[in-house]
């Protein structure tokens, strides 16, 4: 199978391929710009100051419950580490297509996956990605090359889950459970952690493909890095809304693991990326759950009389298992267990 880049620069393509071809409907194209994604002050989360602390603690809990995204800003990770973690991530997709295919894995839960599109074996259309997975936590699984790619990542995937455990640590207070109450439930410490990194070439008709449809995403919490590139769109009130994130911030989501365990208090939200004709978009996406083999369910503090259980448990690999051997398309993974 062709890699999207291949393609691009193999046949200088001046239309889409017709097996690319994904359209969409009127509603589904139309974009609303009015509303703005919140904000989250990462500084002020971890502030020693008990007013700002709390008062960002609220504000993370309005973003997760009504949006399910939110931009972070003063987050402490380097503009020098972000950059390079993009230009490692350009090295790696800049290999030739045998070094590459070497990590063309065949199973979906396999540590190190290169693929293009979301399942080749299971796609009706194919999407304008090019990806990297790998199962980067509590085993580091990097592609030995290109030369200083697995130290970059390392790096950027410390960093990164240092992030993630002190927004969780906001969520529970959010939630009015204990700060660590997430972090010892699902064992967040020996939890996975999977970056996917999504190379999007650019595209002489955009409106006819999609980069990557409607999805939400599995685990507890995403965090994305983007070149300079936008093209995430998320949904929002039923609208799509394109997300442009602020210079130097990250965009996160709330995955379907935090909806599972909060009983649907917040939201894992439908989200889908769209390409463009000016250059190669590339986004990397780091995703934190717990460790594999967790049965996540709903937690009994959220069940009660007016909130039943709202979802089955089911184990966390067997989750990621069943997403990514499915096709994806506009419902979100959780419709299947919700009860
Ligand atoms: O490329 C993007 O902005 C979105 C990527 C994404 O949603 C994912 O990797 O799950
Ligand atoms: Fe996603």
């Amino acid at each position: 199978m062709l890699s999207v880049k291949e393609l691009v620069e193999s046949n200088s393509v001046r239309s889409v391929p017709s097996n690319y071809i994904s359209l969409k409907s009127p509603e589904d194209s139309m974009l609303y710009e009015t509303e703005n994604i919140p904000t989250i002050d990462f500084s002020q989360l971890t502030s020693s100051n008990p007013f700002d602390r709390s008062k960002a603690i609220q504000q993370l809990g309005y973003a997760c419950r009504d949006w399910g995204f939110f931009m972070l800003i003063n987050h402490g990770v380097s503009e020098t580490l972000r950059e390079k973690m993009l230009r490692a991530t350009q090295s790696f997709f800049d290999l030739s297509e045998e070094e590459k295919k070497e990590y063309a894995g065949e199973k979906v839960l396999d540590p190190i996956r290169y693929g293009t599109s979301f399942n080749v074996m299971v796609d009706k259309a194919l999407f304008w990605r090019d990806f990297l997975k790998c199962h980067v936590h509590p085993h580091l699984n990097v592609p030995s090359k290109p030369t200083g790619f697995s130290e970059i990542v390392d790096e950027y995937i410390r960093k990164s889950r240092e992030v993630v455990g002190e927004l969780l640590t906001g969520i529970c207070g959010s939630l009015g459970l204990e700060e660590n109450y997430i972090h010892e439930k699902l064992n967040v410490e020996l939890g996975a952690q999977m970056l996917i990194a999504n190379f999007y070439p650019p595209c002489p008709k955009p409106e006819l493909t999609m980069g990557l449809p409607a999805h939400t995403d599995h685990g507890l919490l995403t965090l994305l890095l983007q070149n300079q590139f936008c093209g995430l769109q998320i949904q929002h009130k039923g609208k799509w809304i394109p997300a442009n994130p602020l210079p130097n911030s990250f965009l996160v989501n709330t995955g379907d693991h935090l909806e599972i365990l909060t009983n649907g208090k917040y939201k894992s939200v439908l989200h889908r990326a769209v390409v463009n004709t000016k250059g190669t978009r590339i986004s990397i996406a780091t995703a934190h759950g717990a460790p594999l083999d967790t049965i996540v369910g709903p937690a009994p503090e959220f069940i009660d009389c007016d909130n039943p259980e709202a979802y089955r448990a089911i184990k966390y690999g067997d989750y990621i298992q069943f997403q990514q051997s499915h096709e994806l398309h506009r419902r979100s993974c959780l419709d299947r267990i919700r009860i």
